[in-house]
């Protein structure tokens, strides 16, 4: 049984559910949802996720939507033993707390400030700024460790990759953050495999829609 993943392929909440595939092998099947046409809202994909976003995963007849949501169905399903998503009580709700704050957070102001640009509008600056706020508390706790929750790698890495991959694609510098950087460089090292296709072909993807919605 295939797992089946609605997505496109330069959407950060979609990206980060395909890493976890790739790094625990797991197979999925990609199929591309073309928001633009509105193929999200026709009634044959409604009826597998009514509130109709992507990512969309159906596995063997469960659907599921909200990327975080997915990732940890994936390693609990299929990966228990992984570190990506440790058992201990505090190990994981330190790796969930990553995750809640990128989703109601540091994503959630980036979206707000690009959403604007796909709509043809100008972003508005002092979001720029709320943003940039909460990537220099990232920074600052990436001064400590060497990725977010310790010495592994966990979901709370892969989920805010994507969220800062996003923000390069939407033009943020940043480079100033040298924390920031030195962690990506891990990552990158560690994810050679799928980097090019999961974070930086994205990027420059993004960026290209995003100038392309501006014109
Ligand atoms: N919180 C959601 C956000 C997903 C999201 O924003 N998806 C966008 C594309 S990147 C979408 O599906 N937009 C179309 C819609 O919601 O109708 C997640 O993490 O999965």
């Amino acid at each position: 049984m295939v797992i089946e993943l609605y997505q496109l392929p330069y959407s950060a909440p979609c990206l980060q559910v395909r890493m976890v595939g790739k790094i625990l092998n797991i197979p999925i099947e990609t199929k591309h949802l073309d928001l633009e046409k509105g193929e999200h809202l026709k009634p044959e994909f409604l009826k597998i996720n009514p509130f109709h976003c992507i990512p969309t995963m159906v596995d063997d007849g469960f659907a599921l939507w909200e990327s975080r949501a997915i990732m940890t169905y994936l390693v609990n399903k299929y990966a228990p033993e992984s570190s990506l998503y440790p058992k201990d009580a505090k190990a994981r709700a330190t790796v969930e707390r990553w995750l809640y704050w990128d989703t109601g957070s540091l994503y959630a102001t980036l979206f707000s400030y690009y959403i604007v640009i796909i709509e043809g509008g100008k972003p508005d600056p002092a979001v720029a700024t709320l943003f940039m706020d909460k990537v220099k508390l990232l920074d600052e706790a990436l001064a400590k460790t060497k990725y977010l929750c310790g010495d592994n790698i966990t979901l709370a890495d892969l989920s805010v990759l994507c969220s800062i991959s996003a923000a390069k694609g939407a033009d943020f510098d940043l480079s100033a953050y040298k924390n920031i950087e030195r962690w990506l460089k891990t990552l990158e090292t560690n994810s050679a495999s799928w980097w090019k296709e999961l974070v930086t072909d994205p990027i420059k993807d993004f960026r290209e829609f995003l100038r392309n919605c501006s014109r």
